[in-house]
């Protein structure tokens, strides 16, 4: 281990996150803890196929998972044509996001399961304040001028603020993805803590694009950066870039979550976002966190969906599961 590492360590190693809600403070910028890295393509597509083996998961299993699964959903709409009542079916989707029915037959019917927030933009906030009255579900608001992240800092702050100001008690940014090209990583650290700053209270999930960002090196690069200025959670994707979450790119960023865990004692959450909709893509994913990070971070405080359709079909998949009609391609999730 190196001196830096080693003096972060001893600087942290007492910690330990005690709630979900504990924050990651960060530490210093210091490249030196990733310049070296340099994440070899073919090995982590290797290592992604092995996870998408054919396996055999039990169904009974599978249905546990896919309840799961709901609970970390960032239940999302961020469409063009989004309004109130969107919305609110959107909140009341998220406090009853299984069929009474489904989950009667499942001998789950006082089971409290809800989706794990409510992801909107700043404007509807007031909305889904309205829609989750009387529920704990969080507000999540996309902040900093999202999808591209194309306005001035001071503007993207002030949005920060704005969202905290009405409700938001996650926000998600984006990062400014010419600093990544550049790996202009000093100044990309100064604006992920800046906006942690602004968030004050609120859990921050950074958004690294990643269908925007060329190589998996700078993937890793991009990821330490975020969680060494603060982020709680990094996130592969706004769902509008032309390549949104992929299992390599989560790999990768996993893995820098992993490390850094290693590294200071703080837990970061990871977010898949954009094109997950089917309740296998689900499954998928809730291994890989099982097998890189292990169990204790497959709750909804360290492991989000962000989708907008995946609920739909998880919810058709128990449906089938209770009335015995799952369907075959189900059978394998891994495959
Ligand atoms: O962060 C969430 C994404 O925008 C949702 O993407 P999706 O509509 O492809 O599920």
């Amino acid at each position: 281990m190196s001196n830096t590492k080693m003096k972060v360590k001893n600087k942290t190693s007492n910690k330990t996150q005690k709630s979900l809600h504990q924050r990651n403070d960060g530490i210093p910028f210091d490249s030196s803890l990733f310049e070296d890295i340099n994440v070899n393509r073919s090995a982590v597509e290797r290592r992604a196929a092995t996870l998408s083996g054919r396996r055999s998961v039990k169904k009974e299993w599978q249905a546990a998972w896919l309840l799961k699964a709901v609970s970390c959903i960032d239940l999302t709409t961020l469409s063009g044509d989004d309004t109130e009542s969107n919305v609110l079916r959107l909140c009341a989707k998220a406090k009853s996001p299984i069929r009474l029915d489904i989950l009667e037959s499942m001998g789950m019917k006082d089971a409290n399961i809800q989706t794990g927030a409510v992801c909107v933009y700043h404007n509807f906030i007031k909305d889904a304040k309205k829609g989750l009255k009387g529920s704990a579900i969080p507000i999540a608001a996309v902040s900093t001028g999202f999808p591209a992240g194309n306005i001035p800092l001071k503007e993207r702050l002030k949005q920060i603020e704005l969202s905290v100001a009405a409700g938001a008690t996650e926000i998600d940014i984006v990062v400014s993805r010419d600093l990544v090209l550049r790996s202009d990583w000093k100044t990309l650290y100064d604006e992920v803590s800046a906006c942690r700053k602004a968030c004050g209270d609120a859990h921050m999930k950074t958004i690294l694009a990643t269908g925007e960002i060329p190589t998996y090196t700078k993937v890793a690069k991009a990821s330490w950066v975020s969680m060494m200025a603060g982020s709680d959670f990094i996130k592969t994707s706004t769902g509008k870039e032309p390549v949104n979450a992929t299992i390599p790119v989560s790999l990768v960023m996993i893995r820098t979550i992993r490390e850094y865990h290693e590294l200071t004692g703080y837990k970061v959450g990871f977010k898949p976002a954009g094109g997950i909709g089917k309740a296998k893509q689900a499954i998928n994913w809730l291994v890989l966190i099982k097998e890189e990070l292990g169990d204790e971070w497959l709750n909804p405080d360290l492991f989000r969906f962000g989708a907008s359709s995946l609920l739909g079909d998880i919810e058709r998949q128990l449906e089938h599961y209770v009335t015995g009609r799952y369907s075959a391609s189900f059978r394998h999730p891994m495959a």
